[in-house]
This record gives structure tokens, sequence and C-alpha cells, in this order.
């Protein structure tokens, strides 16, 4: 990808400063050893001239310390000398014959005789003797030294000391030391005996000092005065110097030290001057180097060693980081950056990881299913994706470094260029349809979102991202929110906001073209247990079906749309303006959606029954709107239902009364089971030779305003309401305590009681529980208990129906299928159900002389129970024409109007008696 110009002119700056890490150590570290070697060598210097100072001083101190050591040695000597000639006995002899008057020469002669023989004599610079009056008795010096003088400046007073005193004349310097000489027989003093060192003289001890000391020069002063000069043939021209006291003069190639001499007996006014040649130091450049070397080389070394350490740890790190970058260039997914042991290193890693992340999300966003186009200022193509190359038909790779003409078709004005110019100026983007251009030529239609890119700072552009999405992409997505907007997913039909959209067109549409229109609005009955009892996923599936079978009955330009759980509605248009005819066109379209829809559906292989109710509602023109026309269709739909349900109403003003009475019924209802105002009702049942042998019971309410109200006027609002399940209890009881009652008397103890049981009852978990406990407590027979059911409760969930009815006839009851012919009588279930008794319904036996049809039915049905072995009654049998009609079909029992209406108990038992 093109650098951006940002980028490209950071790297130029960067240009010359860029450097390899480790040449950077490198230069760092030499200029830091470069300074380091200019600040060793200053201080090896510094350091170099003071320790050759130090040594310098301290060699001459030494040497100074080693004359002072040689003069006392020598000084201790002739002491030794001094005592041993004091204390010899001959010595004391010669001064005892002195006493007694010896002659002098005995005397010298035994002394020279005595140092003669002795390492004393070499050794001795002054040597002499006096007597108790200070008179010369013997010299036993050096003949060299004249001691006249000396014995001179030593009289007046004579000095004696038996410490080492300094005695100077013109000609001789001496250390002088002197004993006292006692006669031991007496112990009178006889005179003094002394013996010194000519340290102003002595030159070949001032040589033997110098060389022990190891001395090039060696000078012995006496205050102020120079008293002997020593000095090595080439040092000869150095002795003029006069350096100060106590200091060391370190110039003329020689270094000296005059320091003041500290000899027994307090002597310090004696001094020397040692001198030792520079050339037996190290020159200072020597030394210097020495200390240089030292110095600089270890401190290289050791920056050499931390430079290598730096770049190890340095080498260590950058190959994590590059290993990292290598990772996510080969496109590996979850490159890890691991830490290591340096926190910068590691802060540039998970900084890297975060932006990584961030584009790993940018770059999966980039790739969707969108087309995508970054371009720079210039719109020239700096990256495209996949998305793009499909859409387009070109290659990445041949897109980028384009212009973004590349797509451009010439369907559009250049004015339409401009305002896009003039928006993304404005508002930094552009949405809208663009044609453009294929690779292959062909030009398509292209939803189009265009955005510029600016910078923080100055606020130009820098890029423009354009997202392309096709737009049959684009309509699809559209469809889908529509879809999921105005259709219900279920069935795929249009739903509540659909359906009152396009009635507002219908409405409009009927003002237009002067037509009428019309709503039906479909319920199915008994939706509601079949949902209870087989579960949503059948109700669900019912649904589908009956949604296809409704589209099926209408014409294409019609509106089939699903409002609710088991509710659709037909919208029907371009019906006749004539009202009267419009009515015949729809009742054409119910009349076939009630034939069509109560076929049976099948289901996970089970067949299934489900009727419809429907209510219709016309209109004309905008005087309706759709809640009132939705309202009045709905108000239709229950009158069908009340009028029994799998038929038919339109509204009618009628209707809207017929509802609110509908809501005082079921409130009348609950205030008359709780005043006792519901009685049972018998209508016998009469045998093939026309005896009586029971009796269906039959609700009435004695209504304290409508009077006696049958069935008809409350039994559906109870159905609807729940309020037949406490009804139907009590119905019941009732008649158990009737049947209970019965058994007392022989008349009735062998009539049968039916009661009509309702599908809600039946459904009830404990309905078995409920009858059983009711024939305990009436003490009831419970085989003369006839339980009526009708085939449509049967047909929810047959198999639980079976099954409670076994465990009910275990203990007697016994049933009776009500009704029987009106609905979509199987076969195969009729079969299964342990029935007692079919009732032919009433509708059957009322035709039974004049429809031909009817009669076949009546006449099927005895012959299909006898093959079931099983009994059949005839209801609403009216006249004596039916009955013998029915007797030579071989029904063997009869109910209607022709043996006695519905009657109160007492009228019953009155005829039971007869
Ligand atoms: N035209 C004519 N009609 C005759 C004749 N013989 C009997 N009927 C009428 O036919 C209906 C027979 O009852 P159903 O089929 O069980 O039909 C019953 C039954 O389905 C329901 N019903 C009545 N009592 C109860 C009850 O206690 N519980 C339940 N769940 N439903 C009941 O109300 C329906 C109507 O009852 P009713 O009005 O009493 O109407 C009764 C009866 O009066 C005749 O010869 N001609």
């Amino acid at each position: 990808m093109p650098l951006s110009h940002a980028a490209a002119n950071s790297r130029r700056r960067a240009g010359f400063l860029e450097l390899k890490f480790t040449t950077r150590i490198a230069l760092v570290f030499g200029a830091l050893g470069l300074l380091a070697l200019l600040v060793s060598m200053a201080y090896a210097y510094r350091t170099a001239e003071q320790s050759l100072q130090q040594e310098i001083d301290s060699a001459l101190q030494q040497r100074h310390r080693a004359v002072e050591n040689l003069i006392e040695i020598r000084l201790g000597l002739l002491d030794v000398y001094l005592q041993s000639a004091a204390a010899n006995r001959i010595f004391t002899s010669v001064v005892d014959t002195q006493e007694e008057e010896s002659p002098l020469d005995v005397l010298v002669e035994d002394m020279a005789f005595m140092f003669q023989d002795s390492a004393l004599g070499a050794n001795l610079d002054v040597f002499f003797i006096v007597d108790n009056e200070n008179e010369l008795v013997f010299d036993a010096g050096l003949p060299l030294y004249d001691i006249e003088p000396l014995f001179a400046a030593m009289r007046a007073p004579f000095i004696y000391s038996n410490r080492w005193s300094v005695v100077s004349t013109d000609n001789l310097t001496v250390l002088i030391k002197s004993v006292p000489l006692f006669d031991p027989a007496t112990i009178q003093l006889r005179g003094y005996m002394f013996i010194g060192l000519a340290v102003g003289q002595n030159r070949a001890f001032l040589s033997e000092i110098a060389d022990r000391a190891d001395l090039d020069i060696l000078k012995l002063g006496y205050e102020g005065q120079v008293l002997l000069r020593h000095a090595g043939v080439n040092f000869v021209s150095e002795l003029d110097r006069q350096p100060q006291m106590g200091e060391v003069d370190i110039s003329n190639n020689v270094y000296l030290l005059r320091e003041a001499m500290s000899l027994p007996g307090g002597i310090n006014n004696i001094w020397t001057e040692v001198g030792i040649s520079a050339d037996r130091f190290p020159s200072l450049t020597e030394s210097y180097q020495q200390t240089f070397f030292l110095l600089s080389g270890g401190f290289i070394v050791l920056l050499l060693i931390a430079a290598w350490l730096i770049h190890l740890s340095h080498a260590q790190n950058v190959g994590r980081l590059m290993k990292y970058i290598q990772d996510i260039q080969s496109g590996t997914r979850g490159a890890v950056y691991v830490h290591g042991g340096i926190k910068e290193y590691n802060q540039v890693g998970s900084a890297m990881q975060e932006m990584v992340q961030d584009l790993n999300v940018a770059a999966t966003v980039f790739e969707s299913t969108e087309g995508m186009i970054v371009t720079d200022q210039n719109r020239i193509i700096l990256r495209a994706n996949e998305a793009f190359s499909e859409i387009t038909g070109y290659s990445t790779e041949e897109a980028i470094g384009q212009p973004l003409d590349l797509i451009k078709s010439d369907r559009h004005e250049t004015t339409f260029f401009s305002d896009i110019d003039a928006a993304l100026d404005a508002n930094d983007s552009w949405q809208g349809e663009v044609w453009n251009r294929r690779k292959n030529g062909d030009d398509y239609l292209q939803w189009t979102s265009i955005t510029a890119v600016r910078t923080d700072d100055d606020d130009t552009v820098i890029n423009y991202v354009v997202t392309l999405i096709d737009a049959t992409q684009r309509k699809a997505a559209e469809m889908k929110i529509t879809q999921l907007a105005f259709y219900d997913q279920l069935t795929g039909l249009p739903n509540r906001q659909l359906l009152m959209d396009r009635l507002d067109q219908a409405i409009a549409a009927s003002v237009r073209h002067r037509k009428s229109g019309a709503i039906l609005y479909i319920d199915l009955d008994d939706f509601k247990t079949l949902n209870d009892t087989r579960g949503h996923d059948v109700g669900d599936l019912l649904l589908k079906q009956v949604a296809n079978r409704l589209l099926n009955c209408v014409r294409k330009s019609d509106t089939v749309a699903r409002i609710g759980g088991d509710e659709f509605i037909i919208l029907l248009e371009d019906l006749d303006i004539d009202l009267d005819i419009a009515s015949q066109q729809v009742e054409v379209l119910a009349e076939t959606i009630l034939e069509t829809l109560p076929a049976p559906y099948y289901i996970g292989g089970i067949e299934q029954f489900s009727t419809l109710s429907i209510g219709i509602t016309l209109f004309q023109g905008e005087q309706d709107t759709f809640d009132e026309l939705l309202k009045q269709a709905d108000l239709a739909m229950y009158q069908a239902k009340a009028a029994g349900r799998n038929t038919r109403r339109f509204f009618n003003p009628s209707m809207q009364a017929r509802v609110l009475e509908h809501a005082e019924v079921a409130n009348d209802i609950r205030k008359g089971m709780h005043n006792h105002e519901f009685v049972l009702y018998f209508q016998p049942q009469m045998g093939q030779s026309r005896q009586l042998i029971g009796a269906e019971a039959l609700l009435r309410w004695n209504h304290p305003t409508r009077g006696l109200v049958a069935p008809g006027g409350f039994i559906s609002v109870a159905e609807e309401t729940g309020l037949i399940l406490p009804l139907g209890q009590w119905v019941l009881e009732s008649a158990c305590a009737v049947l209970a009652q019965w058994a007392q008397s022989p008349k009735t103890a062998e009539l049968s009681l039916a009661i009509n049981i309702s599908a809600r009852q039946l459904v009830q978990v404990d309905f078995v529980d409920q009858v059983i406990s009711a024939l305990h407590h009436s003490g009831a027979n419970a085989q003369r208990l006839k339980l009526e059911l009708t085939e449509s409760m049967l047909l929810n969930d047959v198999e639980d129906t079976i099954q409670k009815m076994h465990q009910l006839r275990v203990h007697g009851v016994t049933f009776s299928l009500d009704d029987f012919g009106t609905g979509y009588s199987s076969l195969s279930y009729l079969r299964q159900l342990p029935l007692d008794q079919l009732k032919i319904d009433q509708s059957f036996v009322q035709d039974l002389a004049e429809q031909a049809n009817h009669t076949t039915i009546a006449q099927t049905i005895v012959t299909l129970a006898k093959g079931l072995d099983i009994s059949v009654i005839a209801e609403g049998v009216e006249t004596e024409a039916q009955c013998i009609a029915l007797t030579n079909y071989g029904c063997e029992a009869y109910q209607g109007y022709l043996f006695g209406r519905p009657m109160p108990l007492e009228e019953l038992v009155a005829m039971a008696a007869q």
C-alpha cells in the first residue's frame, strides 16, 4: 500500500538520523569511552605525579633516616669503646701508676698498644685523656686531626659531658663525649677520658654513609655551615644547590632533601642534605602511562561489557518484537507478543498488540460484504476489499493506484458529481444511488456512501472512504425488513399493520372506483382447546394449513391477513356498488370457505378437525375507519359463533346490542348460580315398546325477569366464560342425587338419566374423579348414569377421551354420542370409543319423511350402531310417522315431544308411576 505523505515525510526526516540500535550503542559508548579516556588521562597524570612525588619524598626521608641511623650507630659504637676503655683494668692501672707518678710514655705506649691491637683504633677520630687538672695526658686520636684548637675551645670552662655534644672549631667539628676516671682504691677523680667523631672532617666516614644509604649526594652541615660534602662523579655540579630545610628540591635532575638530624644527647643543629638522581625513579611519563592504561583500559573494558550486555538484551527483545511483527505480517491469527525483561519493549509490544487488535477489527469491518475503497485526497485508490472485486470485477491489484473514475459510468450528468463534491465539502459525507461500471462494461446501480477523512490539525482531506452496497442486496435487506415489519412470521401472510395499510388503500379505491369492499373476520372454533391439548407446535401447523386454504379460496387481488392467534382477516375489493349484490358476492366466498376449511387436516400423521366462524362487514367509501370495520366484523363473527359455529354472520347494528347482552348474560349466570335459579328439566326417553326407560336432564334457568330460559339463551355464554364448569358440576351432582332418589322407588329404580357434558368439562384432568366422587357422595348407581358427549369434543384429544371413558366405564357409567351425524365422524375413531349409544340428531329425525338424503343418514346411523354393537336413540321425535320410520330402520329408543317435552322432576316421576 502506498505510504501516506505524512509517513513519507517522517521517514525522510528520520533519514540520516536513522541508525541501527547497535550502531547507536557503539557510537554512544565510543563517545563515552573517549570522554572516559580524557578524564582518565587527566586523572592518571595527576595521580602519577602525586605518587611519584610521594615515592621521591619517601625515598629521601628514608635515606635521611638511614644517614641518621648510621651516625647513631657510629656514636653508639664509640660510646661502647669509651665505656669499655674506662672500665679497662689495664687502663685503670695505668691511671694508678700515674698516681704513683709513673712515666707518661709508659701510659701512651700502653694506650697506643691497646688501640693498635683493637678495631677501636681504626675507628677513632678523637680520643684523649686529661688529668684532674685538665692537662692532656693522652691523645690517641687520628694523627690527622690536630686537637689542640679543640682542646683549647673546651677549656674555659672545660666541658665535661657524659652526653654527646658538638664542639666546633675552625679546623674541627666533633661530636664528643667524656667519662670521669676515678681511682678505684680511693675513689678520687683522677681525670677524664674523651672520645669524639669528627663529623666535619671524616670524609671516609661520610663516603661510607653515602654508600650505605645509597645516596648520590650527601652533605653534612652544622648550623648554617656545610661541613662535609659527598657526591658521585655525575653530581658534583649539584653540590652548590641550597634547598630549603625540610623541603624537597626536585629540579636539575636530582632530588634533594635537607633535614635536621635528631642525634643522641639532644643534638639537633647538625643537618644532612640527601640527594638521589632523578634517573633512579620511574619517569612521570612511565608512571602516568601505567596508571592511564590501568584506568582507561579497565574503564573501556567495562564499557564494552556493558555495551555488549545492552546489545544482547536489546537483541533478545527486538527479536521478540520482530517475531511478533513477522507473525502478524504472515497473517498468523492470534499472534501474541511474548513479554521480556525490558519494560519499554513490553510497553511497545503491548501497545502494538492493542493496535493490531484494533486493526484486526478494522480489517474485519473493511472485509465486510459491502464493497469498500479508500482513496487519497486526489481520489486515487489506495485500498479496496474483496467485496469490491466481486462487485466490479477489478482485482484489488488492478484497482490500487487507479483513479476512482475507474468504475464511473456515463449515466450521470457532471452536475451530479459536483453535487456530491459540494455535499462532501459541507458535511464530509454523501449517500445515494450511483450508476457504476463493471470491468466488463456493464453498468449497475449501487448504493454508495462516501465519507471524507480529515486531518486533526489543519482539517484538510486526506482520504475518502467509499462504501458500495449492491442495490439488489440492499433491496433484499429492505424486503427482509419489510417482511419482518409487515408480515406474519408464522404464515407469511400480511400482518395487522399491512392490513391496515391495504384497507386504507381499499377504502380510498372504493371511493375512486365507486365500488364496495368487505372484511371477513375469521376465527377458528375451539382453537384454544386444540392448542391446550395438542400443544402449540400442532396449533402452529394447523394455522399454516388454514392460511394456505384461505389463500386458495380468494383471488390474487384479495388480501388474507393474520391479525392474532387464530384470527384471520380477508379483505375483498372491487365488489359491486349495490350492497345486496356485494353481499351475495361475499356470501359465495364465505360458503366456499365454510365448505373447504373444515375438511380434515393431517398434522403429524394425525387427523385434525377444525371449523371456523366468519363475521362479515361491508364498506363503501370513507365513512368507516379500520378499527370500526374490524370491530363490526368481530361482532359479526361472535354472532356466528353464538349461532352454533362453523357458520357466518353479516354485521348489522343489532349485533352491537347483542354483544352487550352477551356480557350481561355472563354476569347474570353468576348471580343465577348463586341464587339457585338453575333447575333441571327431564325429557323422557322411551323404549321400542314405548315404555319409559329413562330421561335426559336438560338445564333450565328460572330467571327472575326473563322467566324460564332454555339452554340456547345461556349455554354458549357459559361455555365461552368458563361458567359451564361450575354449572356442569352442579348438573352432575343434581342428576346423581335424582338417580339416588329414583333408586328408592321400584317405579323409577330402573330408569337411566342422561346428562350433557361440555368439552371444557371433559378436558379437565380430574373429570373422572369428579364423576366418581359425585356418584359416591350421592350413592347413585353408576350404571344408571349416561354421559352425553358431542362429536366435536371428542376430536381434540381422542386418546385422552378414550382413557377417561374407559376409567368411568369400569365403574358402570355409560356414554352416548349426541348429535350424531352432524359432524365429521370418522369410523376409525368411532370404533375405538367405548360408546354405549349413538344419538341420531333431531335434524335427521325431523325431516325424516321429506328428504331422502336424511332418510339414508338415519338409516346408516342405525346400521352403523348395529355394526358396532351399540344401541341407538333418536332425538327430536315429534310425530308418529317419524317414530314408525325409525322403528322400521331398527331404532330401539326415542326421545321427543311425541313422548313428552322436558318437564320438572315431579312430572316425570308421575309419568313413571303411570
Ligand atoms: N324441536 C324439538 N326439540 C326437541 C324435541 N325433543 C327434545 N327437544 C330439544 O332438543 C334438545 C336436546 O338436547 P341436546 O341435543 O342435548 O341439546 C341441548 C344441550 O346441548 C344443551 N344443554 C341442555 N342442558 C345442558 C346441560 O345441563 N349441560 C350442557 N352442557 N348442555 C346442556 O342445550 C341444548 C338445548 O337444550 P334444550 O333447549 O333443552 O333442547 C333440548 C330439547 O328440549 C322435539 O321433539 N322437537
